[in-house]
């Protein structure tokens, strides 16, 4: 499918079902959110309408930033605090955007969110109650003028003539009257409205819809039916019915396989799921890292804007990130960029890192890191100090990891090409351990529309696998007895519940010695404990999702661990043929009612411990020289001797 043509379709899908929305909703709704500034108003979507609302904000931040006084990166107020005088102008040139197409958006954001939410509701009832004060004192006011109140004052006025009571009772029951029609027309209305079933097509007539305008209409019939069933449905058509006929359209309209739709269409609502597909269509905003071991956040985005750069701080959630609205200069070949000021990097991204915490001196793994967005994050949030091991099992993929540590000016990393799954056996003990999975990208569509169609079942079977391994790794290589962390966290830019709950699941089964704890990010969604028929261990609301249409980032997922003990279960034959059958998924009484027996059955298989695996700086010492003399033999054909060990003599 040509892009132009998809993308002209989203849009049509776009109206329509934002044209509803707004028709769905109370008109104070409407009304106020065409002056209420939103993150999502800045979304790719209306790239256009955004760019005219941003130099007001850019000359605020321009001014802020040149403020001597307010120097200090923690203030926030160069960003913020000064915006207040364009706020209005803002909010006039978002106008447009909202009502016409972001509507749905900014109806979940959770970002600035919790910030727009409050501003909904204030405005919104604010509104309400005034616009409800305001009909009634208008109302009375058109009454006077029209005569009616002044029909209703004479009735008072006269209140003491006898005679005049028999009128005025008439023209009180007249008027009741009146208005009993009114209403009762206006509910007829309604009703009839509401009665207007939709009936399914034929199958036949289903396989001849190539009009994707009567594929999206008819998508826009079944979720009215199915947001009010009992009502709506057709005779006895049945929910699944209805769905089965919405996945074969929503298919069809966005181009996803039948599979991949079925995965993702369950983890939302009927209404939810269609505004995720519609934000898969809309590209995320461009967003760069301040790389603070060589400057702050507000040095760079001056020097940007003194080279046209449209931009804004990202959101109050990061202190480095700035969000870039337009720019007449390549963002990825600035000055800045060359000199590794900023990183390029997708703002979801930023919050594996901002969860594991990193402190200086300690020892990290980043345990599947090319190109390097994390690490290097990590790394300056150490400021240099302490060891971050830069692992990546795709050497190729080394490259640009390492391209990005020099231009970034980080000295406190090693990068290695390992199979994740090699560790601890590689190198142990370390203070802190991210695991960015490699994962099938359902978060980040809008990136790479090939994910609709190229993942089969197969794949997400084979990732989810290499999941649970990998994080088990993850696990084994943290040392529990580190004085500053002992911590592991699990993320991926999917959001299929299979690469996220269900690995993040198998691995407090499978290793008791951790915990979920919370990631620290104060905005999310709650991982589920429920996905259709699996139940998950309660901890694991204290994961965080985060998807395009709500926190108008990528889809993403964080978990974090805290390791409690370096004891392990050692039942390594066990865990093989668990391993084996890591997919298989057991709900969490039944998988404990089945260790149990397997313990009472298999008493003298006692649990075996695993010493804390830490650093031997001879070992290591030892290791490095075999390294080095590989690599001489290799690049110079030098053949060293193996040097004896002190022991080796007195064996
Ligand atoms: C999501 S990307 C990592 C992105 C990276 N963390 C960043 O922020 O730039 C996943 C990475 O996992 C790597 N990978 C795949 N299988 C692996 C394995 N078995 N062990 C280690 N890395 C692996 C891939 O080469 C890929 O670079």
């Amino acid at each position: 499918m040509a892009p132009g043509k998809k993308a002209g379709k989203a849009n049509a899908a776009a109206q329509a079902t934002n044209k509803r929305k707004a028709e769905q909703k109370p008109a104070a709704v409407n009304k106020k959110a065409k002056t209420t500034t939103t993150t999502a108003a800045t979304n790719g979507k209306k790239g256009a309408a955004s760019n005219k609302a941003k130099p007001a904000k850019k000359r605020s931040v321009q001014a802020a930033a040149q403020d001597d006084d307010e120097d200090d990166e923690d203030d926030e107020s160069w960003a913020y605090g000064a915006v207040s005088d364009d706020d209005d102008d803002e909010d006039d040139a978002h106008v447009g955007d909202l009502d016409d197409e972001f509507v749905s958006a900014e109806e979940g954001s959770d970002i600035e969110v919790g910030q727009l939410d409050d501003d909904f509701l204030g405005d919104e009832f604010g509104d309400e109650e005034g616009g409800q004060g305001a009909d009634l004192l208008g109302s009375d006011d058109e009454e006077e003028g029209e005569g009616e109140g002044e029909d209703e004052e004479d009735i008072w006025a006269s209140s003491d003539d006898e005679d005049d009571m028999e009128t005025k009772s008439r023209k009180l029951d007249a008027q009741a009257k009146r208005e009993a029609e009114e209403a009762e027309a206006e509910l007829t209305t309604n009703i009839q409205m509401e009665d207007d079933k939709y009936v399914l097509p034929t199958e036949a007539e289903a396989l001849d819809s190539t009009d994707l305008q009567v594929v999206q209409t008819r998508i826009q019939e079944i979720v009215r039916v199915l947001n009010n069933f009992r009502e709506m449905r057709e005779g006895n058509r049945s929910r699944q019915d209805y769905i089965d006929q919405l996945l074969k359209d929503l298919c069809l309209y966005y181009g996803y396989n039948e599979y991949l739709m079925e995965k993702l269409f369950y983890i939302f609502t009927v209404s939810e799921a269609i505004e995720f597909f519609e934000a898969n269509e809309v590209p995320r905003p461009v967003t760069i890292r301040t790389n603070t071991l060589k400057t702050r956040r507000r040095e760079l985005a001056q020097a940007l804007i003194n080279r046209g750069v449209n931009l804004d701080p990202i959101g109050k959630w990061s202190k480095v990130g700035l969000q870039v609205f337009d720019s007449p200069v390549p963002v990825g070949a600035t000055p800045e960029y060359l000199a590794g000021h900023y990183m390029l990097q997708a703002a979801s991204s930023f919050l594996p890192v901002m969860a594991l915490a990193p402190q200086e001196n300690e020892r990290v793994l980043d345990m599947a890191s090319a190109p390097g967005g994390k690490s290097t994050y990590i790394a300056a949030l150490m400021k240099n100090t302490g060891m971050v091991f830069a692992n990546d099992a795709n050497k190729e993929r080394t490259k640009a990891l390492v391209a990005n540590i020099h231009r970034l000016g980080v000295k406190n990393a090693v990068v290695c090409n390992y199979d994740g799954r090699e560790f601890p056996n590689v190198i142990g003990g370390f203070d802190r351990i991210l695991l960015d999975a490699p994962c099938s990208g359902t978060g980040v569509i809008s990136k790479d529309a090939s994910v609709k169609t190229n993942k089969s079942e197969q794949d997400f079977q084979m990732l989810s696998h290499l999941q649970k391994q990998l994080i088990l790794s993850a696990i084994d290589s943290v040392d529990a007895g580190s004085k500053t962390g002992g911590y592991i966290v699990y993320s991926t830019c999917s959001v299929t519940v299979d690469e996220n709950e269900d690995v993040v699941n198998y691995a407090l089964r499978k290793r008791p010695n951790v915990k979920l704890v919370s990631t620290g990010l104060d905005f999310g969604k709650e991982g589920f404990t429920r996905y259709r028929e699996k139940v998950f261990h309660p901890s694991l609301s204290l994961t965080r999702r985060y998807y395009p249409h709500m926190h108008n980032m990528d889809g993403f997922y964080v978990a974090k661990f805290k390791k409690l003990s370096n004891k392990i279960p050692a039942k390594k034959a066990d865990e093989k043929e668990d391993e084996a059958d890591a997919e298989e998924f057991v709900p969490i009484g039944e998988d404990e009612k089945r260790n149990k027996k397997k313990q009472n059955k298999d008493d003298k298989a006692k649990v075996e411990t695993q010493e804390a695996i830490s650093f031997n700086d001879e070992e290591d010492e030892q290791l490095i020289r075999v390294s080095q003399a590989k690599l001489l033999q290799q690049t110079k054909g030098i053949k060293l001797r193996p040097k004896k060990n002190k022991g080796d003599g007195e064996k």
